[in-house]
């Protein structure tokens, strides 16, 4: 009896060893990690480090704009590439990577369905509703939340050294406070308060610090999403009878839902809808989406919408409280806009702020220098394989291969960007008018940056939201103060983990004194109409 089990262990031993040696061999012409080819523990470490965004842009300088980061998993930089597996129409699919990002512990979401039928018929519902065709409050939802931002800084954290009165701000919570009372408030009327509160009532930052790396091992290890189905795991993961997290937001969630189905179960029945406002709840009620479906989708809008868009604010402030020339540039941009009379007060609208060339190119390249996801978003090589271009040498990609999104790396291509990628410098994206070649340069990095909202049939559809958010805060936040870092030498602390979490970003706010005549500044910036051309695609535009 003990040699049949001996050879039966040895038989399924050898045939282990044969398929990881296939494995090994089947994208072996792309470099890597030693052990990449072998197993999936580097990449893991790599994203459990913080550091993910520069050790895999350290491996695509190393080995090549596709190189492996894990057996049966590439990573790149490449644009075209990116654009190639997101195209409408094209044969790359979602990766199994996308499952982890299923976030409700019974239902799939616009996020992480695999099923291309499926996700493809969720996002022609949901579009209209992101894009702001159905949602009449969106603009106005956005200016009352910054007017309670503005609010909170004037009371709460408004520094008057001259009257002994020193106070500094973490600027990573309150721009985190703000993008979550939005996201709240545009999704289903009904703001979180956070910024009311100055606090975490659901101690969702918290949670997110530790729910984001979960997120990281489900999306290396995907097989290990089937464990949210055993019956005995099922009470650890966060349910909406949770007092705090997640699992909080998703009762909270579930709330709004139910007011707008009154007499329905979490089941998600047929049950009338009630109307009540424009919003994007609304909107994906009005396009079919059932109960269930709108407790998972509310829990993801929030998600997705908040961390992200807060990231970029907060980093793009920054750049700019550090980059003296560049403030006084975009504030003599702004105010000669005031003073021409098109700008309206208290809050800029977003058509104005795009018509501003200058306020354009310091978000786009904050979004460059920081593009908010980290990744991974991986598409799936699909059946026959797939002939990959790396750096002019043609590689072969078996089918499965999952090829995922290094965006840090992507915004650091000289190639697009220039030598001095690692600058913040606002007027690479200026051309100079009449100059073709300036004009084909711009165009070329803006279709690079708006990568890092992805593209094609799977692109963000929160994108003009966020824009929104960028266009207006950033204009109401400088000219109405001085920021200033407590520390240049280490003005906060960070983890990329998919998303950037930043800590102890602590700066002093001071009210900002205005002097300068705005009509003659606005004398040397160019607002041509080509160069607001470029802004990104903004709401309303889908
Ligand atoms: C600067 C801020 C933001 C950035 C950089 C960003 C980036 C992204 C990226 C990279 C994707 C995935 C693309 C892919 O799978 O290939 C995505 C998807 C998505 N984003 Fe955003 N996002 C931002 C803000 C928002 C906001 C504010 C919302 C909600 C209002 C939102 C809602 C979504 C949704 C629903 C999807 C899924 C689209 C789909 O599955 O078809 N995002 N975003």
């Amino acid at each position: 009896m003990a040699p049949v089990i001996l050879y039966s262990f040895c038989f399924i031993f050898v045939l282990w060893l044969v398929k990881r040696i296939q494995v090994y061999y089947s994208l072996n012409q792309f470099g890597g990690h030693w052990s990449a080819g072998w197993t999936r523990l580097w990449q893991f470490k790599t994203q459990r480090s913080g550091q993910m965004h520069k050790l895999f842009t350290e491996l695509n300088a190393t080995y090549g704009s596709t190189a492996r980061s894990a057996p049966q998993m590439l990573i790149t930089t490449d644009v075209d590439l990116l654009r190639r597996m997101s195209a409408v129409g094209g044969s790359f699919v979602r990766g199994r990577w996308y499952t982890c990002l299923k976030l409700h512990p019974d239902l799939d979401n616009i996020t992480s369905h695999v099923d291309e039928k499926i996700h493809a018929d969720l996002r022609t519902r949901m579009t209209p509703g992101y894009a702001g065709k159905d949602n009449h409050c969106l603009e106005q939802d956005v200016d009352s939340k910054l007017l309670d931002l503005l609010r909170l800084i004037d009371s709460r954290y408004l520094a008057r050294p001259e009257e002994d009165v020193h106070r500094t701000v973490d600027l990573s919570r309150v721009t985190t406070f703000f993008t979550l009372d939005v996201i709240s408030q545009v999704a289903f009327g009904h703001a979180f308060g956070f910024l009311e509160k100055d606090e975490d009532p659901f101690g969702y930052i918290e949670n997110l610090e530790q729910f984001l790396p979960a997120l990281i091992l489900f999306g290396n290890f995907t097989e290990l999403t089937n464990i949210m189905k055993i019956p005995l795991i099922k009470p650890l993961l966060p349910k909406s009878t949770d007092k705090r997290g997640l699992g909080r937001v998703m009762g909270f969630a579930q709330d709004r839902v139910r007011e707008r189905f009154p007499s329905t179960t979490s089941g998600g029945g047929p049950a009338k809808p009630v109307v009540s406002r424009d919003d994007m709840l609304q909107s994906f009620i009005k396009r079919g989406l059932t109960a269930a479906q709108l407790e998972s989708e509310t829990l993801t809008q929030i998600t997705a919408g908040s961390d992200s868009t807060a990231s970029s604010l907060r980093m793009t402030l920054h750049f700019l409280s550090t980059n003296p020339r560049a403030l006084s540039r975009l504030i003599g941009e702004v105010e000669a806009a005031i003073a021409d009379g098109e700008v309206s007060r208290p809050v800029i609208r977003d058509v104005e702020a795009r018509r501003l060339p200058y306020l354009q190119a310091c978000i786009k390249e904050g979004l460059r220098l920081y593009p908010p996801i980290t990744g991974l978003m991986a598409k799936a090589v699909p059946p026959g394989g797939a002939w990959i271009d790396v750096d002019g040498e043609q590689k072969f990609a078996p089918e499965g291969t999952q090829i995922g999104m290094n965006s840090w790396g992507m915004m650091r291509n000289t190639k697009i960007f220039g030598e001095d990628v690692e600058l913040f410098r606002p007027e690479r994206w200026l051309a100079r008018e009449g100059w073709e070649s300036d004009r084909e340069r711009v165009k070329g990095m803006t279709e690079a940056v708006g990568m890092c909202f992805g593209s094609g049939r799977f692109g963000c559809l929160g994108r003009g939201v966020a824009l929104m958010e960028l266009n207006k805060a950033i204009v109401e936040i400088l000219l109405r103060y001085n920021l200033q870092p407590c520390s240049l030498a280490k003005p906060f602390e960070e983890t990329a983990i998919g998303f950037y979490i930043h800590r102890d970003m602590k700066f002093v706010i001071t009210e900002r004194e205005k002097h300068g005549d705005a009509s003659q500044q606005s004398q040397t910036i160019p607002r041509s109409s080509e160069l607001e051309a470029d802004a990104l695609p903004g709401a309303y535009e889908e």
